[in-house]
């Protein structure tokens, strides 16, 4: 059967959608009627200068601003066609399905096996001994990290570089078997080379899941987001989605002429 429900068509689509998404911190205006769609299976980029509500449009994903006093969201942020923040949502349940790495790769102090373990213990894991050994390899794997820590399972997460550190918090993300990952300047702590091999890790993780990242840095952006959403300050310092399109198109050709500004450096 067709489906003809733009509604359900644009689930199909997107993994995610925003309409008329306005989010405050008390009676600040953060961001300022945001509409788009993440595509499924994809990497999107959030862009533009500094303050302008990149991390706050990711956070609302997965309700992750309900843990800051006085945030709120209006509008609707679909997940699946659903409202992630009608009534009957549960919050912990999102971020399950909605998972997030941080800035700082930030592991428990426990062990490498243990920061896998975790969410899926605490999501109320039933399986055995044999196949949470078998969750944590399928995670370290996803998260091209397996090689480098096989034979020292046991030593703490804390004890591993930088660059690893973050691909554990990205094993540790997938052990829940999230739809999205959510990416708050991965790159931000790291060198050059950690910060490629985290970029490659991301075109390998496109084929399961839906990748959203914020980043400083254009050229990551250019080269690896297949969508560029760029946002900027309104006179009222709200943050505005002024141009989201491919990633080439955003970079090559832009339709505003705010964008050729910001990407050629001309401000921010
Ligand atoms: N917890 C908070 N309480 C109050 N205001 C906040 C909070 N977090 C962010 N803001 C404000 O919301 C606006 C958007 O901030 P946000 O961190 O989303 O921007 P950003 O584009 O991610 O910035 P940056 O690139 O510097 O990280 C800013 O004016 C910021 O001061």
């Amino acid at each position: 059967m067709t489906t003809t429900n733009p509604a359900t068509m644009s689930a199909e689509r997107f993994a995610l959608e925003t309409r008329n998404m306005h989010i405050y911190y008390s009676a600040f205006r953060a961001v300022k009627d945001v509409s788009f769609g993440v595509e499924r299976n994809k990497i999107t980029a959030l862009i533009g200068p500094s303050g302008c509500g990149k991390s706050t449009v990711l956070r609302s994903f997965n309700r992750m601003n309900d843990l800051v006093p006085g945030a709120r969201v209006e509008g609707d942020v679909l997940f699946r066609g659903q409202n992630l923040y009608a009534p009957d949502v549960d919050a912990v349940q999102v971020r399950r399905r909605i998972g997030m790495v941080f800035q700082k790769p930030n592991p428990f102090p426990k062990s490498i096996y243990d920061n896998i373990a975790f969410g899926p213990k605490i999501n109320g894991w039933k399986g055995n001994k044999g196949e949470m050994d078998e969750l944590v390899e399928r995670s370290l794997r996803g998260a091209s990290l397996w090689d480098d820590v096989k034979d020292k399972l046991q030593q703490s997460g804390l004890s591993l570089s930088g660059g690893q550190q973050q691909r554990l918090c990205i094993a540790r993300a997938l052990a829940v078997e999230p739809e999205i990952i959510l990416m708050d300047e991965p790159c931000s702590a790291l060198d050059p080379i950690s910060t490629l091999r985290i970029e490659e890790l991301m075109f390998e993780l496109r084929q399961h899941y839906t990748i959203v990242i914020v980043t400083h840095n254009m050229q990551q952006a250019a080269r690896a987001s297949d969508y560029t959403a760029f946002f900027l300050m309104d006179a009222d310092r709200a943050g505005q989605l002024v141009e989201y399109d491919h990633t080439e198109q955003i970079f090559q050709n832009p339709k505003d002429s705010r964008t050729e500004q910001y990407i050629s450096g001309r401000f921010g």
